[in-house]
C-alpha cells in the first residue's frame, strides 16, 4: 500500500461544551468518514475532531486502523521529511495538531504555556499537562464564531471599573484608583516602559478578580447579572447580552468578571481567523472552527469550566496583551504553488509548526493542482464532494465527502477535483 496519499480517521473528544448530537459538525464529520464506527448519540456533545499524531489521541489509517504515529515512526523520512525531523527532533510526531471544533457553549477561559513553562508543568504535573510542548494556535471560522481574545484596551476596562459597582467591589477602591491614575492610554509602544507598567497594572486587577473567595463570587455575580436587567445602559446592549448568555452557560461563574468585563469580545465571520500565541488569554464562545496548533494538549484554565483550574499558574504566565480585537485578526495571504479552477487562502501565522491552506472549488468538475510541499500535511474536506489524487496517477484517486481526512507525504503533488459546486478543503502543513 502506498502511503504517499491515504485516508485517515480522526479521534473525537466529547467535551461537555460541544454541540449535541448531529447538530455538531464534529459528529457529522466523524460519522461520514467512519459510519460503522461512529453512530451519532443524540444526547452526547461532540466537541473536537483530532487529526495528527498527538499521543493523547493519534489518528489512524482508515483502511487498516494502524496508528498514524506508528506509521510515521516506521518511515520518518518518508512521512516527515529530513528538514522537519532535523528541526523538531522527532521521528514520530507531526509538528502540528489539526482540529475541528463545534462549540455549543463557552469553553474555559484559558491560555497555553510556552515551551519553557510547558516543560516545568509537564514535569511537575503530567496528568494535567500531558506533554512538554508549547501550544500556539490559530482558529479559522467555518461558521460565524464568537470568542474572547486578549484583554480589552485599558481605557475600556477602566471605564467599566469606574461604573460597575460589583466590579469596583471585587477589585477594591484602592486598586481601582491606582489603575485609573496610572494607566497609559492611547498609542503605547509595545515593550516600552509604559507598556510594561500597563501590563503590571492589568495583572494586579486580573489577579484580584481571580483570587476572589468563592463566597464573594456568588454574591457579586448574582448582583452583576441583576444589574444587566435593571441598568442595561451601564453595560451597553452587546455586553448585557454577553453576560446574560454566559450566565446561562455557566451560572455565577467568575468568568462573568474575568471574561465578560476584562477580555476582548470578538466575532469572526467565515474565512476570518485569529492567532493566539502561547500565554495569550482566550476562550471560545460559539461556532464551528478549524483549529490548528503546535502538537500539544497543554491547557491552563481558570474560568467557565468544570475541569482542573490552575489559577496561580494562569495569573503568572499571561502576556497581558491588551490590543484592539481587530489587531488580533489574521488576514489570508495568496498561495503561489497551486493553479487551476477555484482559489486558495493561505493562513500563515508567525510560527514554524504549521500553516493552513483553504482551497475552494466553486464549480462542478473544477480541478486544482497543488505542488508538493516540503513537509507533512493533513487535509480535511469540510463542504461538498469530489476527489483527491496524486497528480498523473489516476489509480490513486480517493473519494471526498465532508469529514473525509487525508495524510499527504512531503513532495507529493496532488489534484483536487470537485463533483459539486462548492467543494472546500483545509490543509494543515509544516515546512521549515
Ligand atoms: N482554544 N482552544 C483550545 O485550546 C482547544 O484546542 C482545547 O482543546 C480546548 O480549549 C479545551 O478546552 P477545555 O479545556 O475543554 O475548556
Ligand atoms: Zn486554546
Amino acid at each position: 500500500m502506498s502511503y504517499r496519499l491515504f485516508q485517515i480517521d480522526a479521534g473525537v473528544q466529547n467535551y461537555e461544551w460541544g454541540n449535541i448530537g448531529s447538530k455538531s459538525v464534529v459528529a457529522q464529520f466523524a460519522h461520514n468518514s467512519t459510519p460503522s464506527k461512529v453512530e451519532i448519540d443524540p444526547s452526547l456533545p461532540y466537541a473536537e475532531l483530532w487529526m495528527g499524531t498527538h499521543q493523547s489521541m493519534a489518528s489512524v489509517d482508515h483502511k487498516t486502523g494502524t496508528s498514524l504515529r506508528d506509521l510515521v515512526e516506521k518511515r520518518p523520512e518518508e512521512f516527515l521529511g529530513a528538514q522537519v525531523i532535523n528541526k523538531f527532533r522527532s521521528t514520530r510526531e507531526i509538528p502540528f495538531l489539526l482540529k475541528v471544533l463545534s462549540i455549543g457553549k463557552v469553553l474555559s477561559i484559558q491560555a497555553h504555556p510556552d515551551k519553557e513553562l510547558a516543560q516545568k508543568l509537564h514535569f511537575r504535573d503530567p496528568k494535567n499537562y500531558p506533554d512538554d510542548n508549547h501550544k500556539p494556535e490559530m482558529a479559522l471560522a467555518v461558521t460565524e464564531f464568537e470568542g474572547f481574545c486578549g484583554f480589552k484596551p485599558l481605557e475600556e476596562l477602566d471605564s467599566l471599573l469606574q461604573k460597575i459597582p460589583e466590579f469596583r467591589e471585587i477589585v477594591g477602591e484602592e486598586l481601582v484608583h491606582l489603575f485609573h491614575e496610572n494607566i497609559f492610554t492611547g498609542k503605547v509602544k509595545m515593550d516600552s516602559q509604559e507598556d510594561h507598567k500597563n501590563r503590571k497594572l492589568l495583572q494586579q486587577v486580573f489577579s484580584k478578580v481571580m483570587n476572589l473567595p468563592d463566597s464573594k463570587v456568588y454574591m457579586n455575580t448574582k448582583s452583576l447579572v441583576k444589574r444587566t436587567y435593571d441598568e442595561p445602559e451601564l453595560f451597553g446592549h452587546e455586553l448585557c447580552k454577553l453576560i446574560q448568555k454566559m450566565q446561562s452557560d455557566f451560572p455565577y461563574d467568575i468568568g462573568l468578571f474575568c471574561g465578560c468585563l476584562m477580555l476582548n469580545h470578538c466575532i469572526l465571520q467565515p474565512g476570518e481567523a485569529m492567532f493566539l500565541q502561547a500565554r495569550d488569554i482566550h476562550a471560545y464562545i460559539r461556532g464551528d472552527i478549524v483549529e490548528c496548533m503546535a502538537a500539544s494538549d497543554n491547557v491552563v484554565r481558570a474560568g467557565f469550566t468544570p475541569k482542573f483550574k490552575d489559577v496561580n499558574v494562569l495569573v503568572d504566565m499571561l502576556t497581558y496583551s491588551y490590543e484592539d480585537v481587530e489587531m488580533q485578526k489574521m488576514r489570508p495571504e495568496i498561495f503561489t504553488r497551486s493553479h487551476g479552477n477555484g482559489y486558495d487562502n493561505l493562513y500563515d501565522p508567525p510560527i514554524e509548526e504549521f500553516a493552513v491552506l483553504q482551497t475552494i472549488l466553486n464549480e462542478k468538475n473544477g480541478r486544482r493542482e497543488v505542488e508538493g510541499l516540503q513537509g507533512p500535511s493533513i487535509l480535511i474536506v469540510t463542504k461538498g464532494e469530489g476527489s483527491i489524487q496524486i497528480q498523473d496517477e489516476n489509480d490513486s484517486k480517493l473519494k471526498c465527502k465532508p469529514g473525509f481526512i487525508f495524510f499527504i507525504q512531503p513532495e507529493v503533488k496532488i489534484q483536487l477535483i470537485s463533483s459539486s459546486d462548492d467543494f472546500v478543503t483545509y490543509r494543515a502543513f509544516c515546512e521549515v
